[in-house]
């Protein structure tokens, strides 16, 4: 699957925006959704947004694992609005661009409730593609390395077309996040849309729910907590982290570039868990344990981004390796969880 722009592949030109976007009675600013913007990744990418003038900022979100808490300091500023909306259901906004990033990222709760993550993926971008239709806008959809699957190549390139189960536990994700980039491509071949499509690696960082079940957030609580780290079997299975803001630098350029991707955005750093959580125990306390317990079904045994295109194309890489960032989240954790630095 090569990136393409839209004039490589003889799409049609997308729509031209409403005659009413540059009326002298409207301003100029730029009109961003964020679909999904109360989660982790999310709030981040509006804080980041936020800082340029020219940008108005709309979050939509049913906060199934999104917060307000995470837009506290946004609420009730002229640029930003904020509203209780399930993507599921169809969104009427006269926009410019919408972040697509509406879907529950922890597998615990995409797996929580099944049916839902994939209506989520699949009814939810299909709501999103027929707003970019009717508003003109551009669009970028947050896929995910799950679209690899349990990866038979290593490390993963774009061109790679996977190795998914379509009928396990996590298929609702992993299925449903393909389906969504058919659907991105479709629009954009049939309607001219103009797409972006991000296939996110593991991120991590401030913000990300304490209980949410993903590695890196119950190793830091655990440790702050005292418990001893969850190592789920075989602990050789491997991961590769991308810290925040390395991500939502990585998006930025992706919507505002001139290629549609699919582009993996990730940090090759690859470690084991096993690896993951010594480097925790050493960081943030030496004095705990490390126990192996029981994994849960289609388990990719390796994960890692080759980031050549993003590098190429967007002239993108991460900048904050893994040690530097696990102290900037153990800082949020430890305010959040009320655990001083002794
Ligand atoms: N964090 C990662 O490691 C990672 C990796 C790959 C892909 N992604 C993708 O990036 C995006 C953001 O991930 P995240 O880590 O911030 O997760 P998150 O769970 O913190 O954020 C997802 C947000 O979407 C909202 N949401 C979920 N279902 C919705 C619906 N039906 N309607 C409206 N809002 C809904 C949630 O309330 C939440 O605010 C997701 O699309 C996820 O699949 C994340
Ligand atoms: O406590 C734990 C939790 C998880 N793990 C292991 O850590 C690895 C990573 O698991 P996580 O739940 O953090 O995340 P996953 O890699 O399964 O999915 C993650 O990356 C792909 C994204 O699309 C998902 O949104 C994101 O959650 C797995 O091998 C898992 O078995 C542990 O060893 N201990």
């Amino acid at each position: 699957m090569a990136a393409t722009s839209e004039k490589q592949n003889g799409s049609k030109a997308p729509p031209l925006p409403s005659p009413l976007r540059n009326s002298k009675f409207l301003q100029s600013n730029m009109r961003i959704l964020i679909s999904g913007g109360a989660g982790f990744i999310g709030s981040h990418l509006v804080d980041k947004l936020m800082e340029n003038e020219k940008n108005e900022v709309v979050v939509a979100d049913n906060y199934f694992t999104g917060s307000k808490e995470n837009l506290k300091k946004w609420i009730g500023h002229p640029r930003f609005e904020l509203i209780r909306h399930d993507v599921t259901e169809p969104l009427l906004l006269e926009v410019d661009r919408i972040y697509h990033l509406a879907c529950p990222a922890s597998p615990i709760f995409y797996k929580y409730n099944p049916v839902k993550t994939i209506k989520t993926n699949v009814m939810g971008t299909m709501n999103m593609l027929g707003l970019a239709k009717r508003v003109g806008a551009r669009i970028l959809l947050t896929s995910t390395s799950e679209v690899y699957g349990d990866p038979l190549i290593h490390p993963q390139p774009e061109s790679y077309w996977g190795n998914v189960n379509p009928i396990g536990v996590r298929s609702c994700y992993d299925e449903g996040k393909r389906v969504a980039e058919t659907l991105m491509f479709d629009y954009h071949r049939q309607h001219g849309i103009e797409i972006r499509i991000a296939r996110i690696f593991n991120t991590y960082g401030p913000r990300m729910n304490i209980d949410d079940g993903r590695v890196v957030s119950n190793f830091i609580a655990q440790a702050l907590r005292g418990e001893a780290l969850t190592v789920q079997k075989p602990g050789t299975q491997t991961r590769s982290f991308c810290y925040v803001s390395d991500m939502v630098d990585g998006l930025i350029r992706l919507m505002e570039g001139n290629d549609t991707g699919p582009i993996n955005i990730g940090n090759p750093g690859e470690f084991t868990m096993v690896e993951l959580a010594e480097t925790v125990k050493e960081l943030i306390n030496p004095s705990i344990e490390i126990k192996m317990v029981e994994n849960t079904p289609d388990d990719p045994r390796q994960r890692k981004p080759d980031i050549s295109k993003a590098k190429e194309v967007l002239g993108w890489e991460p900048k904050v390796k893994l040690r530097e960032g696990l102290p900037l989240m153990e800082e949020d954790f430890r305010l959040r969880l009320n655990v001083p630095k002794n």
